[in-house]
């Protein structure tokens, strides 16, 4: 292929441990996150001039962890417009990992294109001895080349893999091997070449039902995680929120004690699990009916307060709350 013609790709850097620098090779742990910028991202790759002709972009250069609703919602407008350009064809965002899946969920409900969109991180930073990061952004530059990527909503490439952002999460707080999908990979980056080998099934980008016009700042959330102490007290707390996720015991379970104290907060209650996996099921929870509460389906309690909050924009009718939350 000749370099006229090869794939335009945008890279919108947000920072996280694919742009860390610790002072030693050997320190995996003790460094700072976004200390680098995309141009240097860029600059140790040359090999992906044989794949695409990629520009950097540095939207924002932070540790994950202090993402916002207000940086998520600049963010999927910037990749809107981005894509709305004649020539690029596609976005690769680069990311800390601790909120990435956040991140790419949030782009998948509202970016409306199909242009192709991953979003790649590290799990070692850029100074370190086989630092991930160059390899998982040539895998997720090669995806955001791939015409196989159209149309198939938020990809996340890590490690080799191709995971929809409805499902991959950070599963180990250190392991290389970090992100993992409760249903499997869609599929892999072999040799630089992406393969993928089934789709998301679940609605997303252009069928996505979520419009940002007009949103200023997204309602609010709260995680509430389940555990024996938990008491009336901490719910008392959240008065005002607009979501509440109780990450519950085992299929959902919100213990007696705290019922009226939910209640009481005005929130929109979603049950989640706390068990890491399997559904939540809406099938003989007369409770739900009636406290109007409604359950996320398989999402898990992060993604779930994002899918609330968007939901909130769209209705405040319970079932129709429910209706997303099984639609999604
Ligand atoms: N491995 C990582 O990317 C985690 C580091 C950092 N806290 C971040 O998310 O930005």
């Amino acid at each position: 292929m000749t370099r006229a013609a090869l794939p335009n790709i945008r890279m919108v850097a947000m920072g996280g441990t694919i742009a860390g620098a610790a002072a030693s090779s050997t320190d995996t742990t003790g460094y700072r996150a976004g200390a680098t910028g995309v141009d240097d991202l860029l600059a140790q790759l040359p090999e992906l001039h044989a794949i695409a002709r990629v520009d950097g972009e540095q939207f924002a250069q932070i540790d994950s962890s202090d993402l916002t609703g207000e940086l998520l919602l600049g963010l999927a407008r910037r990749v809107t417009s981005i894509l709305a350009e004649d020539a690029v064809d596609g976005v690769v965002i680069t990311h800390g990992t601790d909120t990435l899946e956040e991140t790419a969920y949030f782009l998948h409900l509202t970016v409306r294109s199909a242009k192709p969109i991953v979003v790649v991180g590290s799990m070692r930073p850029a100074t370190a001895l086989s630092a991930d990061g160059p390899m998982n952004v040539f895998g997720a530059v090669t995806v955001a080349a791939s015409p196989a990527a159209a149309g198939q909503g938020v990809l996340v490439v890590m490690n080799d893999e191709i995971h929809t952002a409805r499902d991959v999460t950070k599963s180990s707080s250190l392991r290389v091997s970090s992100f993992e999908s409760p249903h499997g990979p869609l599929g892999a980056v072999i040799a630089g070449v992406p393969v993928f080998y089934r789709s998301v099934s679940r609605p997303h980008t252009l069928a996505s039902e979520f419009s940002l016009a007009g949103i200023e700042s997204l309602p609010t959330s709260a995680v509430v995680y389940a555990h024996s102490g938990l008491d009336a007290r901490f719910i008392e707390g959240l008065a005002g929120y607009d979501v509440i996720v109780h990450a519950g015991f085992g299929n959902g379970t919100v213990a007696s004690r705290l019922i009226d104290a939910l209640a009481a907060t005005g929130a929109l209650l979603i049950r989640a699990t706390r068990t890491g996996s399997g559904q939540v099921t809406t099938i003989g929870a007369s409770a739900d009916a009636a406290n109007s509460w409604i359950t996320v389906d398989d999402q898990n309690p992060q993604r779930a307060a994002l899918l609330g909050a968007l939901a909130l924009t769209v209705t405040r009718d319970p079932s129709e709350l429910q209706r997303i939350f099984l639609r999604y």
